[in-house]
């Protein structure tokens, strides 16, 4: 089950981060923003959807830029990786718990879900 999510990157370099509802799964724990691929949807569009429902900002697919894309024995979601410098919109917070605008070294400090470990730390090696 593919799953997208974006590295939204300021041009201080602070990357956002997405703290889930504290009383879901993975509550209250920090992620990249997206969501689940849904039928009939690529990659792209999906992730331009769940940016403009989770955050309210537009993006143009052409501005997503795949970087990584992490998984583990036992789950069926797989979890793609985008970076994207160029927005259109403030980011609020729209369906999550809040949002914080993270300096790069301070990323793994933020209690992630499994699968946003290993992103981060690819986001990290690539800035
Ligand atoms: N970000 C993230 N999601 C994970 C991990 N492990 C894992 O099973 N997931 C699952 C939880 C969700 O089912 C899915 C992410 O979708 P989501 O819940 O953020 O987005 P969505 O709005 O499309 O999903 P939903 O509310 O309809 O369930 O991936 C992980 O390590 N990180």
């Amino acid at each position: 089950m593919p799953v997208v999510a974006a590295a939204l990157i300021a041009a201080n370099g602070r990357i956002l981060l997405h703290q889930r509802k504290l009383d879901g799964a993975l509550g209250g724990l920090w992620e990249f923003p997206g969501g689940k691929v849904e039928p009939g949807e690529n990659p792209d569009s999906a992730l331009v959807r769940e940016l403009a429902e989770e955050l309210g900002v537009a993006v143009d697919p052409a501005d997503l830029v795949y970087l990584a894309s992490a998984s583990e024995p036992g789950n069926p979601h797989v979890i793609l990786l985008y970076t994207c410098r160029v927005w259109a919109g403030e980011p609020v917070c729209l369906a999550g718990e809040a949002i914080a605008w993270v300096a790069p070294q301070d990323l793994l400090a933020h209690e992630m879900p499994p699968l946003d470990v290993p992103l981060a730390q690819a986001l990290i090696s690539s800035i």
